[in-house]
């Protein structure tokens, strides 16, 4: 797995570097270097056109432009003021110096010129704006990003794509939508999250330091990229010596007369992720309706109120069910009422194996009032506890349903407000959006995001299903909840791939999304297995 660092905590590394000799001058030639490479690196590149700011980031960008310089690049420096004018000492002397070995500029030239230059422009290195950006880009540097990405140039950014929040993944009107990230020491949240995965293109990590490994450590990363290879093992082994109940049993609970559909879409979510009996536990009037769908599915009817939602009646036979399966999921299309606040409350309570999503989640907010996090009492139990909410259902969940949490790092806080309230490590919260965080008291787990055709209405029942699946077939204990719901969310992801391809971009429902999900877990597992043999992106 690859450490994610808040911004404020690069700092730490860097001052740790200083400390064991590295000064921050040494590490501004080591950043400006490793985006010279990569400009090498790119396919018949002979002229290179570097935006400098005056920060830091503007100092690698000076860096680099002499390195390029030196390689017998033709590259020019367009930069808002000259050398000499620069305030901050590192970045102006390493600006001066460039300007010594012959880099040419231009001095805050008016826009014609920029788009003049950028013709003739076949890589531009963007090094305006670094993790030192606030708010939204001012003058020049605005416009210079608008010209940049009409350019159609390969342009490889420095630290963080200019006008991407490095921290946040938020991003203003202006931001430049690169082909390369060259990141420095570590990767940051924003990187991966939200705008960011619009922004960055292909992400590189530049380490600078031997020693930047420890010191990430040290500083205590506050998510971890999972790789392929941070799966294998988390499922059982193939078996032939298995039957339908041992392949893992999941029971799904939900569903109302105005929602009949979502827990039938994770039900068949569920069996297609290799569970292997799979039961539908749903309000009397509903049952009919969902039988004639799923001949495969067996669905009973559970005592109902007249307005179709389970009555108080329903609970304890939903936990009876519920203790002979392996895993159940509660939720999907239930809505809130007195009977299903009941059932989700009664389930917690039963030593179970359990997902809550959806409305299951909802009612759970009703239950403790949007403050979840100060029931520890209620969420202290032995058997793992899954909870898949969405940005605004985790809202609801800790008080901030007026305004939900807006960002992948304010989703992972509000995560860990939740998993810290017990304190145990067997709840995870699947923190739900365009990035997933899959956060318990130990770690948070960034699984490799899916494509924007996900997001269309059952998506999230489906996921639902995966999860429950996993959880029934999984071998792990407590500590690998995080992993196996990231590889949860990574086969969803795939499946929306596979279902893309099939149907269009745009074109993909929920239950697309379930016909794949058998594909893609094969697909991953190969690719688990034999990482080498195909590339997944
Ligand atoms: N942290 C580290 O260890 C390293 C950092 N380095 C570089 O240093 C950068 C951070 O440097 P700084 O802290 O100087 O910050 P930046 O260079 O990112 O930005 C600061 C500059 O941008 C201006 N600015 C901020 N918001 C603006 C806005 N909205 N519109 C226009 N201008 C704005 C500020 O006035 C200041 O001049 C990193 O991104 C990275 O590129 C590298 O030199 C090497 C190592
Ligand atoms: N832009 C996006 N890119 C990738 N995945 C997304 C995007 N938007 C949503 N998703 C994923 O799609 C699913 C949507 O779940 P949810 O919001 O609960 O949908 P619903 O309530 O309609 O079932 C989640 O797994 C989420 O991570
Ligand atoms: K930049």
């Amino acid at each position: 797995m690859q450490p994610v660092l808040n911004v404020e905590d690069v700092k730490r590394v860097e001052s740790g570097l200083t400390e064991v000799g590295v000064s921050i001058s040494e590490l501004m030639h080591r950043a400006g270097t490793a985006a010279a490479n990569e400009v090498m690196r790119t396919d018949d590149v002979s002229s290179v056109t570097v935006f400098c700011g005056l920060g830091n980031n503007g100092g690698d960008g000076w860096v680099a432009a002499e390195s390029l310089r030196k390689r017998d690049i033709d590259v020019t420096v367009v930069t808002p003021v000259a050398p000499d004018d620069i305030q901050g000492d590192l970045a102006r002397v390493v600006a001066k110096s460039a300007q010594s070995a012959g880099v040419k500029m231009l001095v805050a030239p008016p826009k014609g010129r920029v788009e003049e230059l950028l013709l003739s422009t076949d890589v531009v290195v963007d090094a305006m704006l670094g993790t030192g950006f606030h708010g939204d880009p001012r003058a020049p540097f605005d416009i210079w990003i608008e010209c940049i990405n009409a350019s159609g140039a390969t342009v490889i950014a420095v630290d963080v794509p200019s006008g991407l929040s490095a921290q946040t993944g938020l991003a203003s009107s202006r931001c430049v939508i690169a082909d390369m990230t060259v990141t420095m020491l570590v990767l940051k949240p924003g990187l991966l999250a939200d705008m960011g995965r619009d922004a960055c293109g292909t992400i590189v990590v530049a380490p600078l330091a031997e020693q930047t490994e420890r010191l990430v450590l040290e500083a205590d990363p506050v998510a971890w990229r999972a790789d392929l290879e941070d799966y294998v093992d988390v499922l059982a082994p193939p078996s032939n010596a298995v039957d339908k109940f041992t392949r893992g049993s999941v029971l799904v609970v939900g569903g109302s007369l105005r929602f009949p559909g979502a827990p039938l879409l994770a039900a068949q979510a569920a069996a297609r992720s290799g569970a292997g009996y799979v039961t539908l536990a749903v309000p009397e009037p509903v049952a009919p309706i969902l039988q004639s769908q799923m001949p495969e599915i067996p669905v009973m009817g559970l005592p109902s109120d007249p307005d179709g939602t389970f009555s108080a009646e329903a609970a304890d036979i939903v936990a009876e069910l519920a203790l002979k399966r392996t895993a159940t999921l509660v939720g999907p299309g239930m809505r809130v009422s007195g009977g299903t606040v009941g059932v989700v409350s009664k389930l917690i309570s039963s030593e179970v194996p359990l997902v809550i999503d959806a409305d299951g989640l909802n009612c759970l907010a009703r239950l403790t009032s949007n403050k979840l996090d100060d029931f520890p009492e209620l969420l202290r139990r032995n058997e793992p506890l899954i909870l898949t909410p969405h940005r605004r259902e985790l809202g609801r969940l800790v008080g901030q349903q007026e305004v939900p949490p807006a960002s992948l790092t304010a989703a992972m806080e509000a995560a860990r407000r939740i998993v810290w309230t017990d304190g145990g490590s067997e709840i995870t919260v699947v923190a739900k959006g365009s990035a997933t965080a899959c956060v318990s008291v130990d770690a948070a787990v960034l699984p490799k995001p899916g494509p924007a055709a996900l997001a269309t209405a059952g998506s999230g029942d489906v996921l639902g299903g995966v999860v429950a699946a996993f959880l029934a077939r999984s071998n792990v204990g407590n500590d690998d909840l995080p992993v196996l719901s990231a590889l949860a969310c990574e086969v969803h992801g795939y499946a929306g791939s596979i279902a893309a391809e099939r149907f269009g971009s745009h074109g993909v429902m929920a239950r697309d999304i379930i016909d794949a999900l058998g594909l893609a877990e094969d697909a991953l597992e190969e690719q688990i297995a034999f990482p080498e043999s195909t590339d997944m992106d």
